[in-house]
């Protein structure tokens, strides 16, 4: 095991928002108030866990941690849109030896209880990890069991959330390992919306894949062929930004344009890649497009049969590094959840007012300010494989004639 992954291991027992409160711990409220304003946009308030929710958290050992994010002013002519969203994180349920089947339904039992506590605390839409029905096996580039693990758009996998979702009148988002039957067989990372009578409301693509560190996707599948799709769910307008495509303003920007309030980002990302970046890019997200968005991340480390090489130099290994959980929700005015946990499974539940929406829009004006049309000329040319951009330099002055209007 190298140096930098032990380390990460011992990093992975920390509770960073733990730290945080150990800080605060004891300050003023007025010096508590002000951290919590820089580091989180404000302070969520907690909301009470069901006895129900809260015995099967105890007996099959997830946190639960629930908060409400208020709206900024009571409004006189719209009623509350108020909708409790969800996101769960989890470890892998059993060892990446065991057959698929077992691994498979080892991972339904336990999201199952995950599911049901969610239902129980009256969870409207609720968003799984990425490919969470199976290990995040893509580091090893064997293709031998792992593939097994794709399914149809309406596999097992949908069919067994679809009678969650029903019975609790919830969106469940279901992010697999997709086989397009047909489509020759052919391989997708896909997400499935179930709306909350059960039936699929639809699918979306992952549109960005990854090609950095052991995220070695790009041997399994291809980019998706459904970008920005907007879902219209019972509760809200929702858009699923899979993973790597958070790192794209662009990509986020979509969803905001086709009339997203709510963009989940189920992922899978390990703590020596992407950790200090985690709490930025989807943060920034909601502030920039307006709508609320929610990162999710798997938790744990997954150990694979095979040693694989990370490309780097380094000795080969058998494990993809330390999955940190520390899933969180933002609202468009910035305001942020706690992480849940780096180490547990847990369940998030956050009740929002999605007219919160409208409240930031009218504040800030992004969709006024924005100049649509002059980044659409730039992409357009930057789109161009023979584009060249310039810059203006003693050697390439400034053509005057183009920004100084002439006079009549
Ligand atoms: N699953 C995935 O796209 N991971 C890429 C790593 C990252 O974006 O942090």
């Amino acid at each position: 095991m190298s140096e930098e992954i032990k380390m990460e291991k011992e990093e992975g027992e920390l509770e960073y928002h733990d730290i945080l409160i150990d800080l605060i711990k004891g300050q003023s409220k007025k010096k508590k108030d002000a951290l919590m304003k820089i580091l989180y946009g404000g302070e969520c308030l907690p909301i009470k866990v069901t006895e129900e929710a809260s015995n099967l958290s105890n007996k099959h050992d997830f946190e639960i941690k629930a908060f409400n994010l208020p709206v900024t002013y009571k409004e006189e002519l719209r009623k509350p849109r108020r909708v409790r969203i969800g996101a769960i994180q989890n470890s892998i349920a059993v060892s990446t030896s065991e057959s698929v089947e077992k691994q498979r339904n080892a991972l339904w039992a336990k999201i199952e209880k995950m599911l049901i506590a969610a239902g129980e605390m009256g969870t409207n839409v609720i968003c799984l990890q990425e490919a969470w029905n199976m290990p995040f096996a893509f580091c090893t580039r064997e293709k031998k069991k792992w593939m097994e693990f794709a399914e149809p758009i309406d596999g097992p996998t949908t069919q067994f959330l679809a009678k969650i979702a029903k019975k609790y009148q919830m969106v469940i988002v279901n992010p697999i390992l997709e086989r397009d039957i047909k489509r020759q067989g052919q391989i997708w990372n896909t997400v499935v919306v179930i709306d909350a009578d059960g039936e699929v409301l639809g699918f979306h693509r992952k549109t960005h894949i990854p090609r950095v560190g052991d995220f070695n996707e790009s041997t399994y599948y291809m980019e998706g062929n459904t970008p920005h799709t907007v879902f219209e769910t019972k509760y809200a307008k929702i858009g699923i930004n899979i993973c790597y495509g958070r790192h794209f303003p662009e990509n986020w920007a979509g969803y905001g344009l086709k009339g997203a309030e709510i963009v989940f980002n189920p992922s899978a990302t390990v703590g020596l890649l992407s950790e200090p970046l985690w709490g930025v890019e989807a943060r920034n997200a909601a502030i920039a497009n307006g709508y609320f968005t929610v990162a999710i991340n798997r938790v744990g480390t997954e150990t694979f049969p095979n040693e694989f090489t990370s490309g780097n130099g380094l000795p080969s290994h058998k494990d993809f590094g330390h999955f940190y959980g520390s899933s969180f929700l933002t609202a468009p005015n910035g305001l942020r959840t706690p992480s849940l946990s780096r180490i547990r499974d847990s369940l998030l539940v956050a009740e929002v007012d999605l007219n919160q929406i409208r409240q930031v829009r009218d504040k800030w004006c992004f969709p006024m300010t924005r100049r649509l049309p002059v980044y659409a000329k730039l992409f357009n040319e930057a789109s161009q494989l023979d584009w060249e951009p310039e810059t203006v330099s003693k050697s390439n002055p400034q053509k005057k004639k183009k920004i100084i209007p002439k006079k009549k």
